[in-house]
């Protein structure tokens, strides 16, 4: 059984007299700072002149070029893009941390794949929070949060787990729950998810029901409503009652339907090509082509990107959208600009 962690356990006052610095102000950077700051603790933030500082600024915070922020700092949180995080932390972060304090992080990766090996002095912590960082801000403001995960991986001062607590408690995850684990099972089982089923997976699994019928003559914006638009309410059942409270909700036609034709889609053939992305994410490959992707420019990252962005689901998508104003109004949050 997993060890939890629920407010009971966490004390805010491990963070009090500390300054914590969040490095980066995107997606998660910006909802930990304001979680933090709406929690009491003292944050300033670390960025490069541009659109996040701009953001901070607006947003109340003391930004600082990311040297100043960690000589300032008691607990830093690196919310860099994770192909960025290496050199920005040898130039500009270990040559400040103070002995003592501590390094955060909110995904494995630069640890766990040996990118960044932090001194002895300090502490290495994960807090990795099981969501976007727009809805990390937008459920704390709704007095509720999103799961994290917590794995300490050098604890310097006995107090790194303390302290990691706290940090959760402060960004609102010990309100839903935090689930200690390593930096090792954090890594791989985010990379596997993301490729296999939240991101990867699912974006294919909607793409090959709209070309399926819209190839058969279908009118595209009916195969946008069935396969991308049902699948969000589909989810929020899911989401709210497990697979049986979705099933208790859609018809028993449906059901049965999900039950004889799920397994023909998603079949051993997936299941072991699945087996095969755990061991390119467990033996490095995938680190290894990312960070080399990154070396050489993205060029096949931007040209992927690019060709995703023309998919003829994305065009129908954005026209059905504008007449969704509510849709519009929470994309405002959600969506990374
Ligand atoms: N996105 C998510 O919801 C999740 C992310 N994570 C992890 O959180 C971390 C942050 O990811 P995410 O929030 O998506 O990142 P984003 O890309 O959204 O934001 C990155 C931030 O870093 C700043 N930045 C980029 N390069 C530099 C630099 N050289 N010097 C200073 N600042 C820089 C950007 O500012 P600028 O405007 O100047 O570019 C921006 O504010 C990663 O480790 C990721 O794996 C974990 C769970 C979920
Ligand atoms: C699913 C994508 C994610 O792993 C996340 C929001 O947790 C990410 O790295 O953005």
């Amino acid at each position: 059984m997993a060890k939890m962690y629920y407010e009971k356990d966490a004390d805010l006052k491990a963070l009090e007299g500390k300054t914590v610095a969040v490095i980066g102000y995107g997606s998660q950077g910006h909802a930990q700072a304001l979680n933090l700051r709406d929690s009491g603790v003292d944050v300033v933030v670390g960025l490069r002149p541009g659109k996040s500082w701009e953001q901070a600024e607006r947003d109340g915070f003391a930004v600082y070029p990311v040297d100043e922020a960690v000589k300032r700092a008691d607990v830093v949180q690196i919310l860099l893009p994770d192909e960025v995080q290496t050199k920005v932390y040898k130039e500009q972060i270990a040559p400040h941390l103070k002995p003592g304090s501590a390094l955060f992080f909110s995904h494995g990766f630069n640890i766990h794949f040996g990118q960044i090996v932090p001194d002895q002095s300090v502490d290495v912590v994960l807090i990795a929070p099981k969501g976007p960082g727009h809805l990390v801000r937008r459920v704390y403001t709704e007095g509720f949060g999103v799961p994290a995960l917590i794995a300490v991986h050098q604890d310097a001062t006995g107090e790194a787990m303390r302290i990691g607590l706290a940090y959760a408690k402060g960004i609102g995850a010990t309100r839903a729950g935090v689930i200690e684990t390593t930096f090792k099972e954090e890594t791989e089982t985010d990379l596997f998810g993301e490729q296999a089923v939240l991101c990867g997976g699912v974006t294919q699994l909607i793409k090959a029901g709209f070309e399926t019928l819209t190839e058969a003559g279908y009118q595209p914006e009916i195969a946008y409503f069935e396969c991308l638009h049902e699948l969000k309410l589909i989810v929020d059942l899911m989401y709210e009652g497990g697979l049986s409270g979705m099933r208790y909700s859609v018809s028993d036609t449906a059901e049965y339907g999900d039950y004889v034709s799920g397994k023909r889609v998603i079949d051993e053939g997936v299941r072991e090509r699945m087996k095969q992305l755990l061991k390119e994410v467990q033996d490095g490959s995938f680190a290894k082509r990312w960070i080399g992707e990154n070396e050489r420019g993205r060029q096949e990252f931007n040209r992927m990107r690019e060709e995703e962005k023309n998919h003829p689901i994305e065009q129908v998508g954005s026209k059905l959208r504008e007449m969704m104003v509510w849709v519009d109004g929470k994309k405002k949050e959600t969506v990374k600009s």
